[in-house]
């Protein structure tokens, strides 16, 4: 018979920090899913590749309870619609499971396929503090080619920012001005507080030279381009994981707690429309993510 020998104390504290960091993961992992920073076809893909991942670990209540809209006695009639134990891990997910899952998945939230041809007209949209300013700067200054839309805006210039170079700075007698000549391709009340509004002319001037356009401009505006303009590519900057989003708005202190709160609040409704756009980018790393956002404009052919 084996002798049972006691598992020294080192151990034991490591793998109780294991633990901890394991349900940590989880609890992050299940606010993405929530949160749509991250689809539930992906979570599943990752678990089947890795059974001992955090995604593959994952319980499949826990995954079914993070999804939009599944509560308590739906997650139950869905569990008993696919034959599947609601002890179950996502890892631990037979093959014919895992079929019944991804099938049901695919109906209940269906990916979006990039549609056809689309135009040199890019729009750049996405939660706040995901960094869509950071990827535009990266662009305007790595590819010069790409003419970047200049927003008229009635909030104060900050340090540092030029008229004319980072938005026209104008009162709302001049924005309302805008409004009524039909200067304006799109514009919104972004924030609660200011207005911000993309300049039609240099847009079309733009687009007559042959050259791509780049709007960084928000969700309500980005819809306003798509009804406006529908054969325009629409962008939409996802962050890593919800918590990097949330570090990233912290970092960059340019809000207090209430704001910051405010702001998070909108960000969980914008991530929620994210099918509307043609392509999903990442934004891990600002060059990469930069990059992705230049090769879309080389394959819009119109
Ligand atoms: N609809 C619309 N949104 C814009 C435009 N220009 C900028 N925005 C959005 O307005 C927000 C700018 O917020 P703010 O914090 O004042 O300035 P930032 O530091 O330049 O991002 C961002 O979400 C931009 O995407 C525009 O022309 N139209
Ligand atoms: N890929 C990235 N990795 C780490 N930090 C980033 C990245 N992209 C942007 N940031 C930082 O995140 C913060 C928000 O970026 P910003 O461009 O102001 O966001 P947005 O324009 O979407 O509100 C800034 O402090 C910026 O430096």
């Amino acid at each position: 018979m084996a002798e049972s020998r006691p598992v020294p104390e080192v151990d034991r504290a490591a793998a109780a920090r294991k633990a901890v960091e394991r349900r940590r993961a989880r609890a992050s992992l299940k606010r993405d899913l929530t949160t749509r920073v991250v689809t539930p076809q992906t979570v599943l893909r990752r678990a089947t590749a890795d059974p001992d991942s955090v995604e593959g670990s994952l319980r499949i209540t826990d995954f079914l309870l993070a999804l939009p809209a599944i509560g308590a006695g739906k997650r139950d009639r869905i569990l008993d619609e696919l034959h599947i134990s609601s002890v179950k891990r996502l890892g631990g997910l037979g093959v014919r499971q895992r079929a019944a899952l991804t099938a049901w998945l695919d109906t209940r939230f269906p990916v979006t396929e990039p549609r056809g041809a689309r135009s040199r007209l890019l729009v750049l949209a996405g939660p706040t503090a995901v960094g869509k300013g950071t990827v535009a700067a990266h662009i305007r200054e790595h590819n010069p080619e790409i003419h970047l839309s200049v927003s008229a805006t009635t909030r104060a210039p900050r340090p540092g920012e030029i008229d004319g170079v980072h938005y026209y700075f104008v009162d709302d007698a001049e924005f309302d001005r805008l409004i009524e000549q039909d200067e304006l391709l799109e514009y919104a009340v972004v924030h609660n507080r200011s207005r911000y509004g993309t300049p039609r002319a240099p847009i079309d001037a733009a687009l007559a030279e042959g050259r791509t356009v780049l709007l960084e401009i928000d969700l309500q505006g980005a819809r306003q381009v798509r009804r406006a303009e529908p054969a325009a590519t629409l962008i939409f900057l996802l962050p890593p994981t919800w918590d990097e989003l949330v570090q990233r708005l912290v970092g960059r202190g340019t809000e207090g707690a209430e704001e910051r709160a405010r702001r998070l609040r909108t960000a969980k409704v914008e991530l929620a429309a994210q099918n509307e756009f043609d392509h999903l980018i990442v934004n891990e790393d600002v060059a990469a993510a930069a990059a992705e956002v230049v090769e879309l404009s080389l394959s819009s052919a119109r």
